[in-house]
């Protein structure tokens, strides 16, 4: 049975952050993941997951500025210093919140940037967090992303994200697969995810187009679950849409893998 995880920064928009925790624990999530904790003090942070009875999936590595349209500072050559940085106060949060995944988001390609410098400090600094993550016994992760929702995106293929782990060379460096963006990237979902499921951590869902709730698109949900499952897949399972119309009441799809009493 699949384990859903709520994504915060997507989820339950109409509440303040910190009470969005509870909300996604009466409405059945088992975990819960967010772009990032850095604007609340860990403290808060923890009280609240402990309020909820929830875990913590998973976050992102500190990512620039996010609100300015940056996607990410791991693959930027003037910003290793801010990403080694942004690492520690991660594991930091991490630490705090029992948390034991990390993605990082790579970044968005300056115009006229060299592919391949970029690519060499993106491994670089993949190198660093994977050891860094490993003595605070917390994975690593990259996630392809679509390029029509963020042009220029460093990395949008799961070739490319292999390419990046056989280089980095660590056995704590995963794949997030995001079903949602892999969708418009690539297709063939199931046997790519089969193919590469001993690297992939962590999987995400969203329906196609629209980026909304599981079956309000042309992804088949059900069969992907029921895949998983086959497959082996023992994660969390994050929630990362665009509730069509309200979060709670959007949550039909979740019912028939609700535990029952
Ligand atoms: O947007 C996504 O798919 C991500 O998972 C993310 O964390 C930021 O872009
Ligand atoms: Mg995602």
């Amino acid at each position: 049975m699949p384990k859903f995880s709520a994504n915060l920064s997507f989820l339950y928009q109409d509440l303040p952050f910190l009470d969005r925790f509870v909300a996604a624990a009466k409405d059945g999530f088992g975990a819960l993941e967010y772009l990032g904790p850095y604007a609340e003090p860990k403290e808060k942070i923890a009280e609240a997951l402990t309020s909820s009875g929830l875990k913590q999936a998973l976050f992102n590595t500190p990512s620039g500025d996010w609100a300015g349209g940056e996607r990410g500072i791991a693959c930027l050559p003037d910003r290793v210093e801010e990403f080694r940085a942004g690492v520690a106060q991660a594991i930091d949060y991490a630490t705090a919140l029992s948390c034991r995944q990390l993605n990082v988001i790579s970044g968005l390609v300056p115009a006229g940037a060299d592919f391949d410098i970029l690519e060499e400090v993106l491994v670089g600094n993949l190198k660093y967090a994977s050891v860094r993550c490993a003595d605070a016994g917390i994975r690593l992760l990259i996630e392809p992303i679509n390029l029509r929702d963020i042009p220029g995106f460093f990395l949008s293929r799961t070739d490319h994200a292999e390419r990046i782990l056989d280089r980095v060379g660590s056995d704590n460096l995963y794949i997030q697969y995001d079903f949602y963006h892999m969708q418009i990237m690539q297709g063939d979902l199931i046997p790519t995810f089969a193919r590469l499921k001993d690297r992939i951590a962590h999987v995400q869902i969203a329906d196609n187009p629209g980026r909304n709730e599981p079956g309000t698109g042309e992804i088949n949900y059900p069969f992907i679950f029921a895949e998983l499952d086959r497959l082996g897949y023992d994660g969390w399972v994050g929630c990362e849409y665009k509730p069509k119309s309200g979060t709670s009441e959007g949550l039909g799809w979740m019912n028939p893998y609700r535990k029952r009493a």
